[in-house]
């Protein structure tokens, strides 16, 4: 899957925060896409249009980006690519909470969250305050599968096990590095990269969602030996990612059932 996407090179276009814009353009050229932050309501609907997938992340909200968010999840849906959501400490805010129920009425193929945020998605107590996580992986799994089922997206709950379903299929991913929640927008870049295999294999969202995963889970063990630490992880990751092997893939991955 991993060379497949590199051979496709897809365009993303990547409605992502302010804090992530950087990080997570580079984390996808190094994996091989091409990414496009492109979010003004003037035009992000005629760019995701001609865009091969779509993600929307809401750490850094605001009115106008929430309207470009919208404009480009209806065209997405309409040209049949597909768009990942990112509901970035949706559970913060009366505005987060609103803005969020909206997205989720489009449809996302995919839905990325740490495990607070998926907790909360799917209207269970989290201890999540703000874009951090509050809760383990273990504990959003059933949540995350509800919010499956419930909503017919494929959900990913990242940490220090991921865990991923589409309702009926399950996996698990290993690997990473508990120097990447030091790292901020890391989250928000695999969102982007999950938007990438989408985009590459869009007749099966789970294993897109899992091969992100999966290149996630080795780049982050690869970095980490080296590393002296968060700042000097963040830069060997992108490396990592760049010479990441796609036979080294199907190790991190877990099949379990639901
Ligand atoms: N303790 C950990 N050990 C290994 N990998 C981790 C750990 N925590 C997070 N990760 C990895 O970091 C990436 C971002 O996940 P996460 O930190 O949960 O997202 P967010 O930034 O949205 O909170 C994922 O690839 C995840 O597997
Ligand atoms: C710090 C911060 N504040 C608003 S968005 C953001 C980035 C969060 O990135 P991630 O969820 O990937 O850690
Ligand atoms: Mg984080």
């Amino acid at each position: 899957m991993l060379e497949r996407m590199r051979h496709a090179s897809p365009l993303v276009q990547c409605i992502t925060n302010f804090v992530a814009m950087n990080y997570a353009a580079n984390v996808l050229l190094a994996a091989g896409a091409s990414p496009a932050m492109v979010h003004a309501p003037e035009e992000a609907g005629e760019f995701a249009r001609l865009a091969d997938a779509l993600t929307v992340n809401i750490g850094t909200l605001s009115t106008d980006w929430l309207e470009g968010m919208l404009a480009a999840a209806r065209a997405a849906n309409e040209a049949g690519k597909p768009w990942v959501l990112d509901p970035v400490a949706h559970f913060a805010t009366g505005f987060r909470r609103r803005a969020v129920q909206q997205l989720l009425a489009l449809q996302p193929g995919i839905i990325r969250g740490n495990a607070s945020e998926i907790m909360a998605l799917a209207g269970v107590a989290s201890a999540g305050r703000g874009v951090d996580a509050g809760d383990s992986v273990q504990q959003a799994e059933a949540a995350a599968t509800r919010l499956a089922q419930s909503t017919g997206a494929v959900v990913a709950v990242t940490g220090a096990v991921d865990f991923v379903t589409d309702g009926s299929n399950a996996a698990r991913i290993h690997g990473g590095s508990a120097l990447m929640p030091r790292v901020t927008a890391m989250g928000c870049a695999l969102t982007c990269l999950m938007g990438a295999f989408a985009a590459a294999i869009p007749e099966n969202l789970f294993l897109a969602t899992v091969s992100a995963l999966a290149c996630f889970g080795a780049a982050g063990a690869q970095a980490e030996p080296a590393a002296d630490g968060p700042g000097s992880f963040a830069w060997r990751f992108v490396d990592a990612l760049a010479a990441l092997d796609a036979a080294a893939l199907a190790a991190q991955v877990e099949q379990i059932s639901v």
